[in-house]
C-alpha cells in the first residue's frame, strides 16, 4: 500500500455538547486536510472549536457526525479501545501546563511513556532533542516553565509519535522561553518528521507553521500556506 499523504482528513466534522436549547455547537461541519510532515497553527477567537477539534482527531473526544481520517483509519468508527490504541502508538500530546510527575526526575518522566511505546526514542536522546541533556536527573521543581515545558515535549516525542498535538503549549510562557520552546517543536518537525498541530492565542506563531488555519465560531475561515516561513528566533509576541 503506498503510504497516505495526509496525516489527517476530516469531512463534515460537527461536535455538539449537550441536547435541546443547552447545545453547544463546537463543530459545524469541519472539512480538513492536513499534510503528512506539517507544521500546522489553528488560530481563532475563544470557544470557536479549535481544542473540541484536536481533541477528536487526537482520540479523546468523539464527533457527533462526519468523519475524520488518520492516514488509512478511520477514527469516527473506532472502539474505545482501538483509540487507545491509536493514542498510544501514534499521538504526542503537549499542554498550556506541562502535568509533569513533580516526585520523578525528567529523565523518570520521559521513561513513563517509553514503558509502554511500540517503539520509542531512546529517553536521553529525546531530552538531548529537547536542550535538556544536562538536567536529566532534575526534578520539575528545580526547573523553569520553559524547561518543564521541554520535558513535557520530551515526553511526548519519546514515542515517536506520528503527530504532535499542542495546545497552547507557550501560554504559560514568557516570550523569549516561548519561542525556545517553538524551536524545539520546530526541530521536532524537521528531525523527525513528526506532524505538528498547535492551537495557539499568539498569532505571531502563524509565522513559522507550513500551513495556518483561521477558526471562527465552530468552522474553518480560511486555510493559508506559509509561502516563506519564519523561524522561531523572528516570531515576537
Ligand atoms: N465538555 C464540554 N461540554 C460542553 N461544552 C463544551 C465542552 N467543551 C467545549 N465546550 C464548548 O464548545 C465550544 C468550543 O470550545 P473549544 O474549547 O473547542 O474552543 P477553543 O476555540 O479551543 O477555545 P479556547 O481558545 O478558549 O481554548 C465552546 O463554546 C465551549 O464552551
Amino acid at each position: 500500500m503506498s503510504t497516505p499523504l495526509n496525516t489527517f482528513k476530516t469531512q463534515g466534522l460537527t461536535k455538539v455538547y449537550g441536547t435541546g436549547p443547552a447545545a453547544v455547537h463546537a463543530l459545524r461541519g469541519v472539512d480538513l486536510e492536513i499534510p503528512k510532515g506539517d507544521i500546522v497553527v489553528l488560530l481563532g477567537p475563544s470557544g470557536s472549536g479549535k481544542s473540541t477539534l484536536l481533541n477528536i482527531i487526537g482520540g479523546l473526544d468523539r464527533a457527533s457526525a462526519g468523519t475524520a481520517y488518520f492516514e488509512d483509519q478511520n477514527l469516527t468508527d473506532m472502539s474505545d479501545r482501538e483509540l487507545t490504541r491509536y493514542r498510544r502508538d501514534h499521538v504526542g500530546f503537549v499542554f498550556q501546563f506541562y502535568n509533569l510527575m513533580p516526585s520523578l526526575t525528567a529523565r523518570e518522566n520521559v521513561e513513563l511513556v517509553t514503558e509502554i511505546a511500540q517503539d520509542p526514542m531512546d529517553v536521553d536522546d529525546a531530552l538531548r532533542l529537547v536542550g535538556l541533556g544536562d538536567r536529566m536527573d532534575h526534578f520539575p521543581a528545580q526547573m523553569s516553565g520553559g524547561e518543564q515545558q521541554r520535558v513535557a515535549i520530551a515526553r511526548a516525542i519519546a514515542k515517536n509519535p506520528t503527530v504532535l498535538f499542542c495546545d497552547e503549549p507557550t501560554g504559560a510562557l514568557d516570550s523569549s522561553t516561548g519561542r525556545a520552546v517553538l524551536h524545539v517543536l520546530n526541530d521536532v518537525n524537521a528531525k523527525l518528521g513528526a506532524t505538528v498541530m498547535i492551537v495557539t492565542h499568539a498569532a505571531a506563531t502563524a509565522a513559522m507553521a507550513h500551513r495556518v488555519i483561521h477558526f471562527a465560531d465552530g468552522a474553518i475561515r480560511t486555510v493559508e500556506e506559509n509561502a516563506h516561513r519564519v523561524s522561531p528566533d523572528e516570531i515576537e509576541w
